[in-house]
C-alpha cells in the first residue's frame, strides 16, 4: 500500500540532513506506528508522506504510484489529523466540515461521525467554544471526512480523557477492519501497544528497529519467571530463568508449598524498549 524507499531530507536553511535515509513499507490493512524522541523527525517523514514536504530524496510509493507523479487523488484518498487542531474558530463545527467537506468529491457520513465522538450535540456551537479535546475530536472527524482509504495521525489521542481517547483507538481499529490502513505517530506507548501491528523506532533521522510490539517485547524482554509469595507475613520475591522453568526444582517446590501472590514473566513494555533503543525517555506533555 506504501512503500518508502531510502528517504533523505534536509530543511533548505539546515547544513544537516533530517531525515538520513529511512526505509519502510506498510500494507493494506495494516496499522504502523512510528515512534521516536522529540525533534527524530516524525513529523518531518509524515509531512512528506502528504506531500507538503517535497525536495526530498528517495521514493515513495502509493498503491505502487510515486507520489510524486499522483495528482489530487491521492488526497482524495488520505486523511490526515495533525497534533496541533486547525479549525475556523469563529465558524460551528458543522460549518467548519461543510466547508472541508466541499473539497472532496466522496464523502463520509458526518452525523454517523459526529454522533461517535460525542460532538452531535455540540455540532452548532463556535470552535472557539470548544473545549481542547473536543478540537482535537473533531480534527479527528475532519481526517475522516473523505472517507479515506489511508489515515496520517500525529498524536492522536493527546490532550483527550481515557473515554474519549477509547472511543478514538475503537475507530481506529474500527477503520483497520474495513480495510483501512494507517500510520501513526504517538508518545503514549500504551495507545501503539493496543493499536499497531508494527512499529518503528526512529531516533535522529533513521529507523532503529522495527518489527510487531509482540517480537519487540520477546526480543528485549528478559526471559525470566518473577515469583511473589507470603512467607512468616511477608512477601518474597524469587527470580528464575524461564528456559527449564519447568524442570526447576526450586521453583516447582515453591508454587506447590507457599502462599503464592503474583507470578509472572518478565516481559518488557514498550516503554522500556523506547528508551533502551532511543536513549532518551519519555516526554509525557
Ligand atoms: N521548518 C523547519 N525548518 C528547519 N528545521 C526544522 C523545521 N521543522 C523541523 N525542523 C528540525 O528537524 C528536526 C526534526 O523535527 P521533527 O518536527 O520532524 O521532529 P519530531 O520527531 O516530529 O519531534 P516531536 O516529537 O517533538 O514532534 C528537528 O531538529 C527540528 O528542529
Amino acid at each position: 500500500m506504501f512503500k518508502v524507499e531510502n528517504l533523505h531530507f534536509t530543511y533548505p536553511k539546515n547544513k544537516d540532513e533530517t531525515i538520513k535515509g529511512i526505509s519502510f513499507e506498510i500494507s493494506k490493512g495494516e496499522i504502523f506506528g512510528f515512534l521516536g524522541p522529540s525533534g527524530a523527525g516524525k513529523s518531518t517523514t509524515q509531512k512528506i508522506l502528504i506531500k507538503l514536504l517535497d525536495q526530498y530524496k528517495g521514493a515513495i510509493y502509493y498503491n505502487n504510484q510515486n507520489i510524486a507523479e499522483i495528482n489530487d487523488s491521492f488526497f482524495e484518498s488520505i486523511g490526515v489529523s495533525f497534533e496541533m487542531p486547525i479549525h475556523f474558530s469563529k465558524m460551528t463545527a458543522m460549518e467548519n466540515i461543510n466547508f472541508f467537506l466541499k473539497l472532496y468529491k466522496k464523502n463520509n457520513d458526518i452525523e454517523k461521525l459526529m454522533k461517535r465522538v460525542g460532538l452531535w450535540e455540540d455540532k452548532d456551537k463556535m470552535v472557539s467554544e470548544y473545549s481542547k479535546g473536543m478540537k482535537i475530536r473533531l480534527n479527528f472527524v475532519r481526517a475522516m471526512l473523505n472517507s479515506p482509504e489511508m489515515l496520517f495521525l500525529d498524536e492522536p489521542t493527546n490532550g483527550l480523557d481515557p473515554t474519549n481517547a477509547m472511543i478514538l483507538k475503537d475507530m481506529i481499529k474500527e477503520f483497520k477492519k474495513d480495510g483501512g490502513t494507517v500510520f501513526i505517530t504517538s508518545h503514549i506507548m500504551s495507545d501503539i501497544d493496543q493499536l499497531c501491528d508494527r512499529v518503528a523506532f526512529v531516533v535522529d533521522g533513521q529507523i532503529k528497529e522495527m518489527d510487531t510490539p509482540r517480537n519487540l517485547k520477546l526480543k528485549y524482554g528478559k526471559r525470566t519467571m518473577k515469583l511473589e509469595y507470603k512467607e512468616n507475613g511477608k512477601t518474597v520475591i524469587e527470580e528464575f530463568p524461564m528456559d527449564g522453568i519447568g524442570q526447576n526444582q526450586t521453583f516447582l517446590n515453591l508454587l506447590q508449598t507457599k502462599d503464592i501472590e503474583t507470578l509472572h514473566s518478565g516481559e518488557t513494555t514498550l516503554e522500556d524498549i523506547f528508551i533502551h533503543v532511543t536513549g532518551v525517555g519519555l516526554n509525557h506533555e
